[in-house]
């Protein structure tokens, strides 16, 4: 039966029905394992900052200073931007991860915590 059959009453693939359906269940475990919010990457750039430790882009970065950051979240914006208008989802997907990053270092550089942003939300 093939994966995808439309209309009313049409059955289901069970997750495990169908080829490479094993591979897929196991990436979306390891995705789920690795996966991070917002919340929870800022708490980890913040101990990051916190505690300096060797070979961390993010106390590299904010020893560059605001100036140095700030051209990283231009940048990134950009990207974003020429991602989701001319490359796939996903593209844009991973760019705008990167601009978030970028901001949160903007955040932790001039001491912003999540609370004195979301309050503007
Ligand atoms: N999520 C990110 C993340 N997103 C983007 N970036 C940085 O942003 C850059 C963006 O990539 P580009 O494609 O623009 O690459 P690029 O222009 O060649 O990068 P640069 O030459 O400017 O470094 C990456 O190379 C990383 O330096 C990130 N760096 C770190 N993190 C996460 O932050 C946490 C702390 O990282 P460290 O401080 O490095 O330990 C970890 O969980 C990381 O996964």
């Amino acid at each position: 039966m093939p994966i995808s059959q439309g209309g009313r009453g049409a059955r289901r693939p069970a997750p495990r029905d169908y080829p490479g359906a094993d591979t897929l269940n196991a990436q979306a475990h390891d995705l789920r394992e690795t996966m991070k919010t917002f919340e929870e990457l800022y708490a980890e750039l913040a101990e990051k900052a916190r505690t300096r430790p060797a070979g961390s882009g993010t106390v590299a970065a904010l020893d560059a200073g605001v100036h140095a950051i700030g051209k990283k979240v231009v940048e990134e914006a950009a990207e974003s931007w020429m991602a989701a208008e001319h490359e796939s989802a996903d593209r844009a997907a991973e760019e705008i991860s990167q601009l978030l990053y970028h901001v949160q270092v903007l955040m932790l550089a001039r001491g912003i915590g999540l609370d004195e942003v979301y309050k503007h939300l």
